[in-house]
């Protein structure tokens, strides 16, 4: 909208609310504190047809990951034109014991699809709406695709980063979910009254390191490169997801000694907490008790003390004197 491109923003059936909300005069989304620009028109799901996305350049889908196979239908009933589709959404898909990101299921289900970005990086909404300094990085496997879409997107204060490493992206971006539970759990583990946040920082540093090092040997073992890890889509979207995301609430409570079925039907009640749903997925991916300790590729201290957690609703506990540091 920025850019002077004509945006249609389209709720789903859930949203009829705040889709109603917004359509008043001077109507906000009531998350993001700013109206909206006057070129992003916004409609009810039952208004969307065939011809909006058809005309459009990119569809870009903004679903939660339960919203996704809905949203799959969806596209397929309405595009009768291929289009790129770039997703927002992020989560994992596991099949028996088989574990896929978004970039390896959905193109084959969306044969109108002339191609998937993936869009990850650190980026809360309600400061992107507000103007504030954000980069972020676009996935594709076509890199000219990726780079026309990030020339569309990109302002002044909207920095994008491009790569092929599409299933990478899409790893990173659900795995950080996860692991800013863990390194969140950390921050309140260890109450220090002095500080104005009430939060010790060695353990979390100590947490967030270690969260790097798993996410990196998740993110190959899903099939991406292990250095997506280190950039915007893990490291960069870990640090503000802790900073201040949903799944940090959770780790929060978690930290006080909470159970994640008490933080989740209180503090968190009706909200999306999707690192609960990639911690599922990866229950195949991450061995119950670490067979070889300190030995990549199979050492993951952190990401079983989060599934201990969140799975097997024990409290957190992360055995401090046993991790075997690099
Ligand atoms: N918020 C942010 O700053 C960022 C979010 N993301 C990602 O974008 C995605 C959406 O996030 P966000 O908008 O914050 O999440 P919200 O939970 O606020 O919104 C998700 C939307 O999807 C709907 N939905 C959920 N399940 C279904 C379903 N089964 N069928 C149809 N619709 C469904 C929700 O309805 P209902 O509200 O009723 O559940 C809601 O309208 C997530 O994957 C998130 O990780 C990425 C970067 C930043
Ligand atoms: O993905 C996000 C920021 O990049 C938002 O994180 P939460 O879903 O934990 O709120």
């Amino acid at each position: 909208a920025e850019n002077n491109h004509a945006v249609l923003l389209v709720g789903t059936p859930l949203d009829g609310d705040i889709v109603t909300a917004m359509r008043l005069p001077g109507g906000v989304h009531p998350k993001l504190d700013d109206a909206l620009s006057d070129n992003v028109e916004t409609i009810p799901f039952d208004a969307l047809r065939s011809d909006h996305l058809g005309d459009a350049d990119y569809i870009i889908v903004g679903v939660s990951s339960p919203g996704i196979v809905w949203v799959t239908d969806v596209l397929n009933r309405l595009m009768t034109v291929a289009r790129p589709v770039a997703f927002v959404t992020k989560g994992l898909v596991s099949a028996g014991s088989t574990v896929s990101t978004y970039a390896q299921t959905l193109p084959s289900r969306i044969p109108m699809m002339s191609a998937f970005i993936g869009i990850g990086g650190p980026c809360i909404a309600r400061e992107l709406a507000n103007r504030l300094p954000t980069a972020s990085i676009y996935a594709c496997e076509d890199i000219s695709i990726a780079e026309q879409f990030a020339a569309t997107m990109a302002t002044d204060y909207y920095r994008l980063s491009i790569t092929t490493d599409v299933t990478g992206v899409e790893a990173c971006a659900a795995l950080k979910n996860f692991f800013a539970i863990g390194v969140s759990a950390m921050q309140t583990g260890y109450p220090d009254q002095k500080r104005a946040d009430g939060q010790s920082k060695n353990p979390t540093a100590a947490a967030f390191t270690q969260a790097s090092l798993e996410m990196a040997r998740l993110c190959e073992r899903l099939g991406g490169d292990s250095a997506t890890a280190f950039g915007l889509a893990g490291l960069g979207d870990l640090h503000v997801t802790v900073g201040g995301g949903r799944n940090s609430r959770l780790g929060h409570g978690l930290g006080t000694g909470r159970s994640v079925l008490d933080v989740l039907s209180s503090d968190l009640f009706g909200e999306t907490v999707e690192g609960v749903d990639t911690a599922r997925a990866l229950e195949t991916m991450v061995p119950e008790k670490s067979s070889s300790e300190g030995e990549a590729p199979h050492y993951f201290p952190l990401a079983s003390a989060i599934l201990d957690a969140v799975i097997r609703q024990k409290l957190f506990s992360l055995d401090f004197s046993r991790l075997v540091v690099r």
